[in-house]
C-alpha cells in the first residue's frame, strides 16, 4: 500500500503537473494572454489586476489558518471581517519597493489609490464580505441619489471608511412590493426633522448586508410623509451606532439575522426604529425635496429612487460571468484529468473530457460564461450613457436601461446557477465537496437569482415593456426589433450567426405576441386588466426570457465581429457563440429545424474539447481565488482532497474519544 504523504503548496506548483493538463497545454494554438486581455479590458488592466493579486496573496495575514468552514457562525464572522479591514489597510500603505509590483507602486506614486472595493476582495473572501455593501450600494446609493451638498458631506467620509454603510430596503414583510414598505418617515417642520417609525413586526428591515454587526450607517428606504400626506418611498442617510463605541443609537434595533444557505461571512441584519429623529438634510435630495417648512419638490420621475437598484442589477450580470468562470475553470480541468469508465471495450478508461455527454454538461457553460461579460460590458455602456443623459434632465433611455437591466439580470443569474449545479455534477461526487469550490459558488448564484429583485417579479417587468412596445411601438432600442414592420421574416433556416439571431427575434417576438392573443382572450371573456395579466405570466414570462436571450446572444455576436481580435481567438469565440446561440434554439425550436443544429451542435462540441482547457487557463484565476481542489492549475486533484480532508478536526486523533466514550462504547454494550 502507497502512505499518503503531504503535499505542500510549494512542492505542488515547482515540481508537478498532471500529464493529461500538460499535454492539453502544450498543443495550445492561440495566445492565453489575448483572451485573458479581453476580460480585463486590456493589457496594462491585467498587469495591474496579476500585480494586485499577487500583492494579495503574499501577505501571510491575509492568509486563512485553517479553512472557514471549521469555524463556528461568530468565528467566521470576525475571522472574514479581520481580513477584509487588514485588506483595507494594506491597499492604504505604501507598496514596497520590489520589481513584481512596479505598476502598483507608480499608479500610488501618480496619486490613484489601489482598489479597496469588492473585485480584489473576491480573491481572499468567497463566502460574501460584511463590507460588501458599502462599495456596492451604499457609496453608489450616496452618489446616485444625494444632493451636490450631501455628496460633498458624507462621499469622503464613506471612501474613507470612516463611517461604513449598507442599503437597507427590504423589510420581513415586504421585500418585491416597494410601495407598500411600512417603515415611515415623518417630517416634523418645528425641529427640521424627520421621525423614522417601524409600526409593526412585518415593518423591520430585514436582509441587509453588513447591517447586523458591521455598518454604523444605513441608507434607509422609508414612505415619506409631509404636511400629512405620505409621497411614497424616498431614501434616508440614517446614523445607526455611535461613532466611536460602535453601540446602536436610542429608538435604533439592530442584529443580524442567522445563518443562510450561503454567503455566511456577511452579517446580514435586522432593523427597527423607535421614533428616531435625523435632520431634514438627511432626507438624500438630488430628484426631490422636502424644504424647511414641508413642502414636498417632486421628482421627474419617481423610478429615478430606484436607480441603486439598477446599477447593482448591471454589477450582477458581471459578477455571474466571474462566477461561471470560476466553475467552468474547475469542471473543466477537472475532466481532463479525471478518468473513468470504458470508451472503447478494452482499453484504458478514458478522459471523462471524451465523453460527448460530458462535454455537454461543460462547453454551454463556457460559452455562456463569455456571454455573459460581453452583455455585462454592452449593459454598462448603456447604464453610464442613460446616467449622463439623466443628468441633463433628459430621462428618455430609463424604459430601456429598466428593461435591459432586469433581462440581463434574470438571465444572467438564473442561467448560472443551473449551470453551476450542472458542473457540480460533472465532478460526480468530489463536486459535493466543500473543498470543490461549487457550493460557494452555489450559494453566490441563488443568491443572486433572488437579491436585488427576485427573478420572477424581473420576468414580468420585462414583459409589460416587451407588451407595451408591441401595442404602442413607444420601446427603445433593444426592443426595435417588436416594433412595427421591423422584425426580418426570413423563413429558409440560416445558420450563420445573423441568421441565428434572426431567429431568436422570430422566437421572441412569437412568444410576446402569444401572450398578447392570451391577454385579449382573458380580456374578451370579460377579466380585468390586472387578473388577465396575473392569467397570462406563464406565457409572459416565457416572453421575457426569449427576449434576454436574444439581448444577450446578440452582445456576443457583436463582440466576436469587433475588428479587434486574431484569427484564431476570433474563430474561437466564434465557435463558442454558435454554440450556445445552438444549444439555446434547442429549446425553442421545432423538429424540422432541430436536425440540421443538432449535427452542428455535435461538431462543435468536439472542436471546443480541442481548445477547452487552455481556454479556461486564459481565464488567469490564481488557484487560491478559485478555491478548489478540484481546479487547481497542477491537476494534482486527488493529493490535494486529501491534503484538506486531513484538516477536519476529526482527524486530529485516530479516535474520537469523548464521543466513542460518552455514545458509541455504551451502545455497542448494552444489549437489547
Ligand atoms: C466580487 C464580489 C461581487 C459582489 C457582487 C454583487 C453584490 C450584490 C449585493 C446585492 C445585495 C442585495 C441587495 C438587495 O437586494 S437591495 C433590495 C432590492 N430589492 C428589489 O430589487 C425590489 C424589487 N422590486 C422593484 O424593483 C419594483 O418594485 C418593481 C420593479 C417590482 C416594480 O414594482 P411596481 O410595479 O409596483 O412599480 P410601480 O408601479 O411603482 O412602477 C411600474 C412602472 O415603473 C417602471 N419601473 C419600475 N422600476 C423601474 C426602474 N428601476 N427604473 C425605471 N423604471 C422602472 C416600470 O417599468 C413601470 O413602467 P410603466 O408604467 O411605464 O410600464
Ligand atoms: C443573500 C441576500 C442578500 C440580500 N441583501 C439585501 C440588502 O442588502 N438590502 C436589502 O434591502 N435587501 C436585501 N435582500 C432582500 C432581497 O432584495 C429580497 O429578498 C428580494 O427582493 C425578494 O423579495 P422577498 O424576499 O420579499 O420575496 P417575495 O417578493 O415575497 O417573493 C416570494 C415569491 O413570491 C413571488 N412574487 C412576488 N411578487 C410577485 C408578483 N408580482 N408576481 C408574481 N410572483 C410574485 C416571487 O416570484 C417569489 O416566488 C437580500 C436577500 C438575500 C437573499
Amino acid at each position: 500500500m502507497i502512505k499518503y504523504k503531504q503535499f505542500t503548496d510549494t512542492m505542488a506548483a515547482s515540481f508537478y503537473e498532471n500529464p493529461d493538463l500538460k499535454r492539453e497545454r502544450q498543443s495550445c494554438n492561440f495566445d492565453k494572454d489575448e483572451i485573458t486581455n479581453l476580460i480585463d479590458g486590456n493589457v496594462e488592466k491585467t498587469k495591474y489586476r496579476r500585480e494586485l493579486v499577487e500583492y494579495i496573496l503574499s501577505d501571510p495575514s491575509l492568509k486563512d489558518p485553517i479553512p472557514v468552514e471549521y469555524l463556528s457562525h461568530e468565528e467566521k464572522y470576525a475571522a472574514e471581517l479581520k481580513k477584509a479591514c487588514l485588506l483595507v489597510q494594506k491597499m492604504r500603505e505604501p507598496v514596497p519597493k520590489e520589481a513584481k509590483f512596479e505598476t502598483l507602486r507608480k499608479r500610488q506614486e501618480n496619486g490613484k489609490p489601489l482598489d479597496i472595493g469588492v473585485g480584489p476582495s473576491s480573491v481572499i473572501l468567497k463566502e460574501g464580505n460584511a463590507l460588501g455593501l458599502h462599495f456596492v450600494m451604499f457609496i453608489p446609493a450616496i452618489i446616485g441619489q444625494g444632493s451636490t451638498e450631501q455628496q460633498n458631506k458624507w462621499l469622503p467620509r464613506a471612501l474613507n471608511l470612516e463611517i461604513i454603510g449598507t442599503y437597507a430596503q427590504t423589510e420581513l414583510g415586504h421585500g418585491t412590493f416597494l410601495r407598500g414598505l411600512e417603515t415611515k418617515a415623518t417630517y416634523d417642520p418645528d425641529t427640521k426633522e424627520f421621525i423614522l417609525e417601524t409600526p409593526s413586526l412585518s415593518a423591520y428591515k430585514w436582509w441587509p448586508g453588513g447591517l447586523g454587526k458591521t455598518s454604523n450607517y444605513a441608507v434607509v428606504m422609508a414612505q415619506l410623509y409631509t404636511k400629512g400626506k405620505c409621497e411614497g418611498i424616498h431614501p434616508f442617510l440614517v446614523q445607526l451606532r455611535d461613532e466611536t463605541t460602535h453601540e446602536p443609537l436610542p429608538g435604533i434595533f439592530v442584529g443580524e439575522i442567522g445563518p443562510k444557505l450561503g454567503l455566511n461571512s456577511n452579517d446580514n441584519g435586522y432593523l427597527g426604529f423607535d421614533r428616531v429623529r435625523i435632520p431634514r438634510d438627511q432626507l438624500l435630495m438630488k430628484h426631490s425635496q422636502v424644504l424647511e417648512d414641508g413642502t414636498y419638490v417632486k421628482p421627474k420621475s419617481t423610478k429615478l429612487g430606484y436607480a441603486t437598484m439598477v446599477y447593482v442589477r448591471v454589477f450582477i450580470v458581471q459578477d455571474m460571468a466571474q462566477v461561471l468562470r470560476k466553475a467552468v475553470t474547475i469542471a473543466t480541468r477537472y475532466s481532463c484529468v479525471r478518468h473513468q469508465s470504458e470508451l472503447k471495450p478494452g482499453e484504458p478508461e478514458p478522459q471523462i473530457l471524451d465523453y460527448k455527454a460530458q462535454q455537454n454538461k461543460l462547453f454551454p457553460a463556457l460559452a455562456a460564461s463569455f456571454a455573459f461579460h460581453f452583455a455585462a460590458e454592452k449593459v454598462w455602456n448603456l447604464y453610464h450613457l442613460a446616467t449622463e443623459n439623466i443628468g441633463k434632465g433628459d430621462l428618455q433611455m430609463l424604459p430601456d436601461l429598466h428593461g435591459m437591466s432586469c433581462a440581463m439580470k434574470a438571465l444572467s443569474t438564473s442561467e448560472t446557477a443551473k449551470f453551476v449545479e450542472t458542473l457540480r455534477q460533472s465532478c460526480g461526487g468530489h463536486g459535493y465537496m466543500v473543498s470543490s469550490g461549487f457550493p460557494r459558488l452555489y450559494g453566490i448564484a441563488t443568491a443572486s437569482e433572488t437579491y436585488e429583485g427576485e427573478n420572477t417579479v424581473l420576468w414580468l417587468q420585462v414583459a409589460r415593456y416587451l407588451i407595451k412596445t408591441r401595442m404602442d411601438g413607444s420601446g427603445g432600442q433593444s426592443v426595435a426589433y417588436l416594433i412595427g414592420s421591423n422584425l426580418p421574416d426570413n423563413k429558409a433556416v440560416d445558420l450563420s450567426l445573423d441568421g441565428i439571431i434572426n431567429l431568436f427575434q422570430r422566437v421572441a417576438a412569437g412568444y410576446v405576441d402569444l401572450a398578447m392573443k392570451e391577454l385579449a382572450e382573458h380580456g374578451r371573456q370579460g377579466m380585468a386588466p390586472y387578473d388577465a395579466w396575473n392569467h397570462s405570466a406563464v406565457q409572459l414570462i416565457k416572453a421575457a426570457q426569449a427576449h434576454a436571450r436574444y439581448l444577450v446572444a446578440d452582445c456576443f455576436v457583436r463582440s466576436v465581429k469587433e475588428d479587434k481580435l486574431s484569427g484564431p481567438v476570433r474563430s474561437i469565440l466564434n465557435e463558442l457563440c454558435e454554440f450556445l446561440l445552438i444549444y439555446w434554439l434547442f429549446a425553442e425550436l421545432k423538429t424540422e429545424h432541430l436536425s440540421q443544429l443538432q449535427a452542428k451542435y455535435m461538431e462543435l462540441l468536439s472542436i471546443i474539447r480541442g481548445y477547452a482547457v487552455n481556454v479556461v487557463d486564459s481565464f488567469d484565476i490564481r488557484d487560491e481565488a478559485l478555491g478548489s481542489v478540484l481546479g487547481c492549475w497542477d491537476g494534482n486533484a486527488y493529493q490535494r482532497l486529501f491534503d484538506e480532508a486531513l484538516k477536519s478536526p476529526l482527524n486530529r486523533n485516530a479516535v474520537h474519544r469523548e464521543s466513542f466514550e460518552k455514545y458509541l462504547k455504551p451502545l455497542m454494550k448494552s444489549k437489547l
